[in-house]
């Protein structure tokens, strides 16, 4: 579905992504870990034409993406749940689920939005600022699946998250996946990440170091770049 190959990023002279190539399979969840500033994010951003790729291609189902805007790469099908969720706050739940929407035959809609999230229902005319973290992580998966793609990133959708919400969102991201949807998700959080993933990359400085199912994560691989600070 979604393929990367020698992807190389920088801020500025800062070379971040060196030679990254993974491959998000469809219908799948493939996770990316790695510990703090090691590119997750700017991955994800690549892929979302926020961050340009100054050299590599982007695939998504035979169409190059590296050079598209952001719009672009959303109306081919790629919707982002960010980092930090970026509700609009001063916008009330159904107009921050409203500013997305994008129609399609079968697709979600605003009711089965509310269907899958009944807070987002009885909440709806609450401004986003007033929601509680687990509530605006909510809204903010519900606002990328209102534009109906076949590609939903998450960047660290547990973070700040109470262990609750978490399994939450964890069950939130099963679900889709049972619906058939592609999930790359970034994580931070070990368990959650290898309970839901099909398949698992580790960035390290930039580098993918690890590719393979989460069972192949041994305890030598998780202390090298997961679980120690380096
Ligand atoms: N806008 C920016 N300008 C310059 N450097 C940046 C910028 N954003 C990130 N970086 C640097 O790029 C590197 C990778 O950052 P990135 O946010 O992709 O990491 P990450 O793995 O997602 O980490 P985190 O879990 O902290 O979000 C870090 O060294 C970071 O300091």
């Amino acid at each position: 579905m979604l393929h990367i190959y020698n992807l190389n990023a920088f801020y500025g002279d800062s070379h971040i992504l060196h030679n990254v190539s993974l491959t998000v399979e469809r219908g799948k969840v493939t996770v990316l870990l790695g510990r703090n500033g090691m590119g997750k994010t700017t991955t994800i951003h690549s892929i979302m034409g926020m961050v340009p790729a100054r050299t590599g291609k982007i695939v998504l189902e035979q169409i190059e993406i590296q050079d598209k805007a952001s719009f672009q790469v959303s109306r081919l099908g790629v919707a982002l749940v960010p980092q930090g969720r970026r509700v609009f706050p001063n916008l009330t739940v159904r107009e921050n689920l409203m500013t997305t929407y994008r129609p399609v035959e079968g697709g979600w809609t605003l009711e089965n939005i509310y269907a899958m999230f009944p807070r987002l229902k009885e909440r709806e005319s609450s401004m986003g600022g007033d929601l509680s973290g687990g509530e605006q992580q909510m809204l903010s998966i519900g606002r990328a699946l209102l534009t109906n793609p076949k590609v939903l990133l998450l960047d660290e959708p547990s973070e700040g998250l109470s262990p609750l919400m978490v399994r939450e969102v964890a069950e939130i991201i099963r679900q889709l996946k049972q619906q058939g949807l592609t999930i790359f998700l970034v994580e931070q959080n070990l368990a959650m990440a290898l309970e839901l993933a099909d398949f698992v990359y580790i960035l390290s400085k930039g580098s993918v170091v690890f590719g393979g199912a989460p069972d192949e994560l041994d305890a030598h691989v998780k202390n090298k770049y997961l679980l120690l600070s380096s």
